[in-house]
């Protein structure tokens, strides 16, 4: 039996520390998802403050407003009935991580930290986060108490884990971690997750749209699966061009790619054009429901990832 899926991703054009712009545009992507029948939302990593804060990172001011943001995302009717997955700074135990946070009808479902770091090139990301260098282990997360008072929970889970639905399991990874020769979504993949995300902060340099290309279909092509690809589009207050190309891949293929470049800041994904990809393919597509074993005999990962269960 196949199971019909629709999933969004979407490129955003957001600012440095512009936290209302960014959350306008957040909403405008959700709203844009939701109009296109999709159950799931992806954005680009960070995108509640903006990807280059650099030292703004050290304020505890751009962590507050970051969940000032975050409980307008989770108090909005735009966010209902749709599992939201955006990108902010988050401290537990007083460090600093670069993080996702998962929520669905104001439940915060997980925060995931961001386990493999970019910290070459014209990235510095360890000045600023560390990594999460725990696989596999999830801590409790004593969420603010302004969230506390949305949410109505005290503790959410943190750390590396992936979402079993009735349907489905989600696994996230974030930008580098897909350019990384230990890519979480191996693993993932082993341990059965059907549809792989990643949230990137991507800038633009000549040929790396095709590298991303690459990276991305052979990331779904081994064990079978979906791969969203959301990213910044624009200049964010930095000196580089982050420069868009969400994608979704199926099985290895890539069946729908946005603008690399464009002047658009969000409007496209309210025109289902451009800038939000909407995938609507059936589940059937995947190995597991061809009723062929989804991956070689003794190749699924013992330790298994904690899944947290929706
Ligand atoms: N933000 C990141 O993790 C960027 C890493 C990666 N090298 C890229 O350019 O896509």
């Amino acid at each position: 039996m196949g199971r019909k899926v629709t999933v969004a991703t979407c490129a955003l054009n957001q600012w440095v520390l512009d936290f209302e712009g960014n959350t306008e545009r957040i909403l405008r992507s959700v709203e844009a998802a939701k109009a296109g029948g999709a159950k799931y939302r992806l954005g680009p990593e960070l995108e509640i403050c903006g990807y280059g804060c650099a030292d703004h990172f050290y304020e505890s001011d751009t962590l507050l407003h970051s969940f000032q943001a975050l409980k307008v995302l989770l108090e909005s009717p735009v966010t209902q009935d749709i599992i939201c997955d955006v990108g902010m700074p988050v401290m537990h135990h007083n460090v600093r991580y670069n993080c996702r946070v998962l929520f669905l009808n104001r439940k915060i479902l997980l925060i995931r930290p961001k386990m493999l770091m970019a910290n070459s090139g014209v990235y510095r990301e360890m000045r600023w986060f560390s990594p999460w260098n725990r696989p596999r282990h999830v801590e409790d997360y004593f969420l603010p108490r302004m969230i506390q008072e949305v949410t109505g929970q005290d503790t959410v889970p943190f750390g590396d884990c992936v979402l079993s639905t009735k349907d489905t399991c989600i696994g996230t990874e974030m930008c580098a971690e897909l350019w990384n020769p230990d890519s979480p979504h191996i693993h993932m993949g082993r341990d059965g997750v059907e549809i792989f995300t990643n949230s990137s902060a991507s800038h633009h340099e000549l040929r790396k749209a095709d590298q991303r290309v690459h990276l991305i279909r052979s990331a779904t092509a081994k064990t079978g699966g979906i791969y969203l690809y959301a990213n910044q589009r624009g200049c964010d207050g930095d000196r580089v061009y982050y420069d868009g190309c969400a994608m979704v891949a199926v099985n290895g293929d890539v069946v729908a790619r946005g603008d690399q470049f464009s002047l658009d800041d969000v409007v496209s994904l309210e025109r289902h054009s451009g800038n939000l990809l909407c995938c609507n393919r059936t589940l059937a597509l995947l190995p597991c429901q061809r009723g062929e074993p989804p991956r070689e005999p003794g190749s699924a990962e013992c330790a298994g990832d904690p899944p947290h269960k929706l």
